[in-house]
C-alpha cells in the first residue's frame, strides 16, 4: 500500500492523517529527514508558515524536503504548505522565511487580511473531476490563506476564485523598495 507522509511540525497535520485513515491510505508523521526516505508521496498542511519554517529548520529539513520535491513524487501543500512549496513569497514577516521551492509560482503569505476575512467558497474544479470523478465543485476553506499572484508557464491552474470585494489593501514589500499590489478583480 502507498505511504503518504505529512510533514508533522505544526498546523494541521492531525486533520491530515485523519482524512488519510478515513479513506484507507497509510500516512506517516515526518519530522525527521530520515522519515522522507521510502515515502510515496507527501502533503505539507497549513498552519503558519514562519513557525513551520523555524521547525523546519530546527530539524534540518530543508535539505531533505527538497530533494524530495526535486524526485518528482507528488507533494501536495495546502495554505501555509503551499507557501513552503513556492518559488518566491511576499509579504513574509521581517527577515524572510526560508523556503523549500519547486512550484513555479509567486505566493503572499496572507493575501486576504486577517483571520477576519477568512471566508469559505465553492470553488468550480471541472479538469479536476474529469481526471479523477467526483463532483465538479468542491468546498473551498481559506483561513488567512495565501494567494498565488502569478505562475510559470509549466503549472496548470486546476481552479481560481474571485478576489473578495472586502480584503483589505495591503502593501507588499518586494525587497526592492514597497509596492502596492493590486490584485485583478473578477
Ligand atoms: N491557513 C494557513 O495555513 C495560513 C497560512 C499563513 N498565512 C502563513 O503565513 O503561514
Amino acid at each position: 500500500m502507498a505511504v503518504v507522509g505529512v510533514l508533522a511540525l505544526q498546523g494541521s497535520y492531525n486533520e491530515h492523517l485523519a482524512a488519510l485513515r478515513r479513506i484507507g491510505v497509510r500516512g506517516v508523521e515526518v519530522r525527521k529527514p530520515e522519515q522522507l526516505l521510502g515515502l510515496d508521496s507527501l502533503i505539507i498542511p497549513g498552519g503558519e508558515s514562519t513557525t513551520m519554517a523555524k521547525l523546519a529548520n530546527y530539524h534540518n529539513l530543508f535539505p531533505a524536503l527538497r530533494e524530495f520535491v526535486s524526485g518528482g513524487k507528488p507533494v501536495w501543500g495546502t495554505c501555509a504548505g503551499l507557501i513552503f512549496l513556492a518559488n518566491k513569497a511576499v509579504g513574509q514577516k521581517t527577515g524572510g522565511q526560508e523556503l523549500v521551492g519547486g512550484l513555479d509560482c509567486t505566493v503572499h503569505r496572507n493575501f486576504f487580511g486577517s483571520q477576519l476575512q477568512s471566508f469559505e467558497t465553492e470553488l468550480s474544479v471541472p479538469k479536476l473531476a474529469e481526471k479523477e470523478g467526483g463532483n465538479d465543485t468542491c468546498r473551498g476553506v481559506f483561513i488567512r490563506a495565501p494567494a498565488i499572484l502569478d505562475v510559470g508557464s509549466d503549472v496548470e491552474i486546476l481552479a481560481d476564485c474571485p478576489v473578495p470585494a472586502n480584503r483589505p489593501s495591503i502593501t507588499i514589500s518586494s525587497g526592492e523598495g514597497d509596492e502596492k499590489c493590486i490584485p485583478k478583480i473578477e
